[in-house]
């Protein structure tokens, strides 16, 4: 194996093969665990209709249900984020619909994103490009859920896992913005190998993994963007051999992307040399 390889594996925490059961048991336990040590009143999390939502989704309500059936009141709360009408809406109902959610709440992003993109035209005389926009709309659904969180003494539920933090494939203080990470260790392939263990429909866990952030093109997949197809990426998380090619290209991404992993950089860092 490469040595950077075996250094990202580490740092991600990835294992080569994984009981999805036992996964599953590992971070519903994980989440009741971390709420009791915070008293917080529970979890909110978006969820957009994608694979990973749909799971983490799931395993903070099964946390919220075993807490309550022990008497201990936790709330959850699902909240859809569309940029006005989104064009995969049904799959996003039927996520909310397997998901089950204690509260279940629609938080319409665009009036902030457009005010946003309306006075940077007025500040810079220039129009956003979409790309940039696209982030806008990340940081958006990042703030409302800290305001839901705020307002109701939640924590916020991050859809981070390995795939999408060895590439950095998120938005800095958007998607990447949050309290607690339950999918982390878990590549693409095992976080859908999870959501079949949990009877989810096939629809959510087959589903075509998109960002879904640009105007100019909707639903975007991430494989396109990337230039990678995930199950590349989760070849080489699992230990391995990929062509080297495609090995360089994941190298490339996760040394471009450390700012990323990292609380922002101080005089004191020498990670970044
Ligand atoms: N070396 C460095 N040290 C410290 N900070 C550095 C830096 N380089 C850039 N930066 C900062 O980081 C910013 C760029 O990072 P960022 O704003 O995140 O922007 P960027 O990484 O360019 O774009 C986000 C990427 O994540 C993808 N994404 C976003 C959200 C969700 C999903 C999904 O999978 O669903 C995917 C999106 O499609 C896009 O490819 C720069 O504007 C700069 O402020
Ligand atoms: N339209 C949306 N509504 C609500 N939450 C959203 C929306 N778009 C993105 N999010 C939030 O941002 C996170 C990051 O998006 P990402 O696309 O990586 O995950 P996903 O859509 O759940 O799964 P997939 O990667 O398979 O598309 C989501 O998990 C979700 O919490
Ligand atoms: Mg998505």
């Amino acid at each position: 194996m490469r040595e950077l390889q075996r250094q990202i594996i580490a740092e991600m925490g990835v294992k080569p093969s994984i009981d999805p059961a036992a996964e599953i048991r590992r971070r519903v336990d994980f989440l009741k665990e971390y709420l009791l040590a915070t008293g917080a009143g529970g979890f909110v999390l978006g969820v957009s209709g994608g694979l990973d939502s749909t799971l983490a989704g799931r395993l903070a309500q099964l946390a919220v249900e075993e807490l309550n059936g022990a008497g201990t009141a936790a709330d959850f709360v699902a909240v859809r984020l569309p940029y006005g009408r989104q064009t995969d809406e049904e799959d996003a109902q039927r996520a909310m619909e397997f998901i089950a959610p204690k509260t279940s709440w629609s938080y319409n992003v665009a009036p902030a994103v457009d005010g946003f993109v309306a006075e940077f035209a007025a500040t810079t005389g220039e129009s956003i490009a979409d790309f940039t926009k696209g982030n806008i709309k990340a940081r958006a659904r990042m703030v409302a859920q800290y305001a839901l969180a705020g307002a109701r003494n939640l924590l916020v539920i991050g859809t981070d896992h390995a795939a999408e933090s060895v590439t950095g494939f998120f938005t800095k203080f958007g998607d990447g913005g949050a309290d607690v990470l339950p999918l982390y260790t878990l590549d693409k392939r095992q976080n859908r190998a999870l959501l079949r263990e949990l009877n989810a429909p096939a629809r959510l866990y087959d589903k075509v993994p998109t960002a879904d952030l640009l105007d100019g093109v909707p639903g975007r997949t991430d494989e396109d963007e990337l230039g990678l197809r995930y199950d590349v990426i989760d070849d080489y998380l699992e230990g391995k051999d990929v062509l080297v090619t495609d090995a360089q290209a994941i190298e490339k991404r996760y040394l471009a992307t450390r700012h990323k992993r990292t609380v922002p950089v101080s005089l004191l860092d020498t990670w970044w040399k």
